[in-house]
């Protein structure tokens, strides 16, 4: 019976805001003794030693430079190393031609090349059979082994520099045009040790010291950010806040007495996220990560009512996918120029929160002195993805002559030139049929075989195939075995994602009207044919075959519109503002819904209920009105009831939201009576903590 009596003048004393709530928000960062680059894993390996051909001359590396190389525009423009485009070939030449280490060394020094102390060798894994021809080989044999590691090179229009310690030094960008060779040796036993095949080519992000143990995440994914951020973004949105009510009275001449006149806050600011047809790329956002709505403007006497935040659009490329942070659920896909979507709604102001104290006179309580917080706005980090909203794809093996390609059949101008990896971002064109229909055609960086483990640039930019209705696969005939060139990107695609290889696909034989191509042809085409596929043959450089082939590619196109047409019709259904109706729907949560968690060694008591959370954080604890109207709030929605059935006694803490109150069981009288007419007196507030 004490405690039914008791129930009745149940009060808290508002101690504090919640601090344990506070600090979980923000955590103490301890510092991570363990190095960043994890030596034990199958995937980023402590990079191999660097491997020198010739006395400090040339350095192994095996990644790609740093973000960094893509933004300094020039550090040292004299001491410029520039390679005319037809001394690429000469290189080539030369690189076949090295039989000995003197040869090597003859090269560098002579700077024939242009090459001493400033190109860079990416090493590669080879093959288990490669390994073993070349452990079995000594002394002069060796020598001979480390010729037939040499594969390939490439270059590309950025010359980077070396220190002959091995330490990156610069880059001198746009005009020269640097060698790289790709060396696949088996020199590191750490190589030996990848059980699982994955190669710890220049992509896997290791870093070029072997102990840099500073090297963040950007370092160990490895491929430079500028590609990176390409298609992929993290940003962080936050709506406005309200803006506060305020109390004020009317004071006026000869009106005595005129009353509450407090003006509410404005609400704030929404986020918006809006395609925006001139964007190919989400690049913009690696330098702005952070987008704020403006908050609301407070509300001031004369019942002036607070201005309302500015909005904050972000704006994405076509073809962007938006997801929160961590998590895999999709929720937005916006695909079309022009397509806007409200993400986030600004924090009430106005009637929705934020009130001030005109808004709370009524009959009974003609002098409020009561005025709300406006409403927090909701913020999250989101994930952008950008999947290029191409129709046709041309994929093929570096050096295919895909760029080519696009540049014949569309106004494109891509980077092309003789070596692989020319293309390190997917490159677009439109190409014109008639006078209302045309295509968008991408051109992607080239395959190698092992691109779904990530060796290459390719897999980087494999999912902006996934849109495409068709895909061009454009084989490089003048190869040593076009056929088996052919079904290592067929693989590479299947494995990146079986839907990829499922797509309709034209196969096009390049470089016809080179001698070794054009000979080739007949079995190329034969084996295929055996496939029940018809393949194309064409030559890219004279703009031959060209056109039969993207009218191919035209056609399958055609042949799955209607299909593609009624999806998009039914994505263009879809409520673009659904994550808003979301934070609608959970800010209209009732302050009748609430779970109680009890933990019995601290006696606390917290009391979770985003309605009643909410009514905490716009409380405005400077009005003592505020009080009152919050105890009687807690005792109208059942929570005084429901604590006292559970058991609270006299001292225990009960947490709402960011508010930590002491809970007291009042004597002073007796009698039911409501919260509303009970008097201050009744109410024991504790001292604030
Ligand atoms: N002879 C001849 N050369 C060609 C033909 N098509 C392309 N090439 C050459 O092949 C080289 C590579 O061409 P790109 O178009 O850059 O090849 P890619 O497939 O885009 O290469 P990556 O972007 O590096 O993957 C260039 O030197 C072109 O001039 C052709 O039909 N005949
Ligand atoms: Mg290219």
């Amino acid at each position: 019976m004490a405690s039914i009596s008791a129930s009745l003048f149940t009060s808290y004393a508002i101690v504090r805001p919640n601090s344990r709530k506070q600090s979980k928000r923000k955590p103490l960062r301890i510092p991570n003794p363990k190095p960043k680059f994890n030596t034990q894993s199958s995937r980023y390996k402590s990079p191999p030693e660097p491997v020198v051909l010739s006395a400090g001359e040339a350095t192994t590396y095996s990644r790609l430079p740093p973000k960094e190389d893509f933004l300094v525009p020039s550090l040292n423009p004299s001491s410029e190393v520039k390679l005319s485009e037809s001394a690429v070939p000469k290189i080539e030449n030369q690189i076949g031609d090295l039989s000995s280490e003197e040869e090597e060394e003859e090269g560098v020094e002579n700077g024939d090349l242009g090459l001493n102390e400033k190109f860079e060798i990416f090493e590669g894994n080879s093959d288990l059979e490669h390994d073993e021809e070349i452990d079995d080989d000594d002394g002069e044999e060796e020598d001979e082994a480390e010729e037939k590691k040499v594969l390939g090179f490439t270059g590309r229009k950025s010359v980077y520099r070396y220190r002959s310690d091995g330490n990156y030094k610069g880059i001198v960008k746009e005009h020269g045009v640097s060698a790289k060779l790709y060396v696949f040796g088996d020199d590191d036993d750490e190589d030996e040790d990848d059980d699982d095949g994955e190669m710890p080519g220049f992509d896997r992000g290791q870093s070029v010291n072997a102990s840099d143990e500073e090297g963040d995440c950007v370092k160990e994914k490895g491929v430079p950010a500028v590609m990176r951020c390409f298609d992929r973004a993290k940003i962080y949105v936050k709506a406005g806040d309200g803006g506060n009510g305020v109390v004020a009275f009317r004071r006026e001449k000869f009106v005595p007495m005129g009353g509450p006149s407090g003006g509410d806050g404005g609400r704030g600011g929404n986020v918006y996220v809006e395609v925006e047809g001139s964007m190919n790329s989400l690049l913009p956002f690696r330098n702005s990560v952070h987008f704020r709505a403006g908050r609301g403007a407070h509300g001031q006497g004369r019942m002036q009512g607070g201005a309302k935040g500015e909005d904050v659009v972000v704006k994405v490329a076509p073809g962007t996918v938006i997801r929160e942070a961590d998590k895999e659920e999709v929720l937005l896909e916006l695909l079309w120029p022009g397509q806007r979507a409200l993400l986030l709604p600004g924090g009430r102001g106005g009637r929705g929160g934020g009130r001030g104290n005109a808004s709370f006179k009524s009959g009974a309580n003609k002098v409020p002195r009561i005025a709300e917080n406006g409403e927090v706005g909701p913020e999250m980090w989101l994930e952008l993805e950008l999947k290029l909203v191409a129709d046709v794809g041309i994929v093929g093996a570096p050096n295919a002559g895909k760029s080519t390609l696009l540049s014949v059949i569309s106004a494109a101008q891509p980077a092309i030139a003789n070596y692989p990896f020319t293309t390190l971002l997917p490159n677009l064109g439109v190409v014109s049929f008639d006078y209302d229909s045309t295509i968008v055609v991408a051109d992607l960086p080239g395959l190698l075989e092992g691109a779904h483990q990530g060796f290459g640039l390719g897999h980087e930019f494999l999912r902006h195939t996934e849109r495409c209705s068709a895909l061009v696969h454009v084989v490089d005939g003048s190869g040593p075995q076009p056929e088996l060139e052919f079904d290592a990107v067929r693989l590479e695609l299947e494995l990146f994602n079986p839907e990829l290889a499922e797509k309709p696909y034209i196969v096009a034989y390049n470089k016809m009207d080179l001698p070794e191509a054009y000979e080739k042809w007949p079995s190329f085409k034969e084996m295929l044919q055996a496939r029940g596929i018809e393949p194309f043959s064409m030559s890219a450089v004279k703009r031959e075959g060209t056109h039969e082939v993207i009218c191919a590619a035209y056609e399958l196109l055609r042949k799955s519109k209607r299909e593609k047409q009624e999806l998009e019709g039914l994505k263009n259904l879809e409520n673009l503002n659904h994550v808003a109706d979301m934070v609608h729907k959970q800010r209209s949560a009732s302050i009748n819904e609430f779970e109680i968690f009890h933990d019995s060694s601290s006696n606390t008591w917290r009391v979770i209920g985003s309605g009643l959370e909410r009514f905490v954080q716009m409380t405005n604890w400077r009005y003592v009105d505020s009080d009152k109207r919050f105890q009687h709030v807690l005792e109208a929605c059942g929570v005084n009831k429901s604590l006292m059935k559970l058991g609270i006694k006299e001292g225990h803490i009960v947490i709402v939201g960011e508010m930590e109150m002491v809970w007291h069981d009042s004597t002073h009288s007796s009698g039911p009576s409501t919260v509303k007419k009970e008097s201050s007196e009744s109410i024991k507030w504790a001292k604030w903590k």
